[in-house]
């Protein structure tokens, strides 16, 4: 007998399979798909570039400008995915959002993904409508409402593309000389080229985290906070448990709660806020893994990447088991070449409890994280060294 309730996974590459189609296949997309591969799941990869490291271990691959509804609806209509996974946030969102309707699941959800995508849209719905404390800000699509904009918001504050990440386009400015340039930067630095802005007042605070949070069919589930350290709006390291009072802690939690209600749908989500005393503050969300939670890849049972697999697949998620203080480091190097070479990795992984990923990246432009090392200790200390000794370890050569 059949029970209908229960989720049915074929096999891949045969007419039953269940197959799952990423948008955007960085070093977050490739440990998820790995962790699909687990369960039989048929995996396509698509990114703007070719051997992206998702594509690297899904059964096939498609390159396309994502940000192209057309190029986007063509190629999921070929590939009729029973599920879409955003990766990234460079993507024709609207367009997902018309596949939805049409029956396409889009995770978490067509409409979280769009509201993520544009920082506009995710901060006026935060501050907005679900009135959660958020630092002051201005959005700017032309230079002269951009001064108008750093005037009412008031120096030092934080200035950033609508569609960016990882510090793409991002600038502090901290003195009026630098005004100029921060505009500039925000216009040539972005994900998706030039377009509106938003300036942000600088929050004092004591230390961020990242708060993982996994909707699934059971329910809600936390993560252990994440603290992390940031350098040009890019993470350099992070950390778990990151120690919070219980009541910044129980705050962060109901922050947590409100958005990821409010967005709905199933996979984890990475919130960000930022702690000042038991003060915290809604920074922004991402409906997907969080480049902070790599760390979750040495210090959980069940990584942000496992979880999302089984969220997204329907597929409970009883317990999360923090197995101790446990750090990760960037492997951020700097350069130009189109095969880069790793070496005294052995150094890297002298020490006990220390692992390694190198992302496979084809090719290195400017500034690219390449790798990440994760470490164990008996103390967050220690591990952060650890983590930062053995990434420091590799060498690279270009
Ligand atoms: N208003 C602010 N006040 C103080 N610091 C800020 C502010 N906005 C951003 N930052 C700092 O810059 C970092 C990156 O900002 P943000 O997360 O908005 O950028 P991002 O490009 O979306 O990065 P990612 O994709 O890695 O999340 C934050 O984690 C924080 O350290
Ligand atoms: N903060 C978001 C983040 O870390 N996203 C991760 O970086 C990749 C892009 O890397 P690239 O710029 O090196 O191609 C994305 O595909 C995703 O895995
Ligand atoms: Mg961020």
């Amino acid at each position: 007998m059949t029970d209908t309730k229960t989720i049915r996974l074929g096999t891949p590459l045969k007419s039953n399979a269940f197959r799952v189609l990423f948008c955007g296949s960085g070093e977050l997309g490739k440990e998820v798909v790995i962790e699909l591969q687990r369960y039989g799941v048929e995996v396509i990869a698509v990114d703007r570039y070719a051997d992206a490291p998702a594509m690297q271990v899904a059964h096939r691959a498609h390159v396309i400008d994502m940000l192209d509804a057309e190029a986007l609806r063509s190629v999921i209509e070929k590939e009729k995915p029973n599920l879409i996974v955003p990766e990234i946030e460079a993507i024709a969102t609207p367009e997902l959002v018309k596949l939805e309707s049409e029956g396409y699941q889009v995770i978490p959800t067509a409409r979280a993904v769009n509201l993520t995508m544009n920082r506009e849209g995710i901060r006026r719905l935060a501050a907005e409508e679900l009135k959660l404390p958020t630092s002051p800000y201005r959005f700017a699509g032309e230079k002269e409402e951009y001064l108008a904009a750093v005037k009412e918001v008031g120096l030092p504050l934080v200035v950033k593309p609508v569609m960016s990440s990882s510090g793409k386009g991002q600038s502090t400015v901290k003195d009026e000389a630098d005004i100029e340039a921060a505009w500039d930067y925000a216009q040539t630095g972005g994900r998706a080229g030039k377009g509106r802005v938003i300036v942000e007042g600088f929050v004092d605070f004591d230390y961020e985290i990242t708060l993982l949070t996994v909707r699934h069919r059971d329910g809600i589930s936390f993560c252990d906070p994440i603290g992390h350290r940031q350098e040009d709006g890019d993470y350099r390291e992070s950390w778990q448990p990151q120690p919070m009072s219980p009541k910044a802690l129980e705050r962060s939690r109901q922050i947590a709660e409100a958005v990821v209600n409010d967005l709905g749908g199933y996979g984890i989500y990475g919130v960000e806020l930022f702690i000042k005393g038991d003060d915290v503050w809604f920074s922004e969300v991402s409906p997907r893994p969080h480049d902070t939670g790599l760390v979750t890849l040495i210090s959980q049972d069940l990584s942000e990447f496992a979880l999302h697999a089984r969220a997204i697949l329907g597929l409970p998620v009883p317990g999360i088991r923090q197995t101790g203080a446990s750090a990760s480091a960037v492997i951020l190097p700097e350069g130009e070449s189109d095969a880069v070479t790793f070496t005294h990795i052995e150094e890297a992984l002298t020490q006990p409890d220390t692992q390694l990923r190198l992302f496979g990246k084809p090719e290195l432009k400017g500034r690219r994280r390449m790798g990440v090392a994760l470490a164990r200790a008996e103390t967050i200390d220690e591990a952060r060294s650890r983590a930062l000794r053995a990434a420091a370890a590799v060498k690279i050569e270009l």
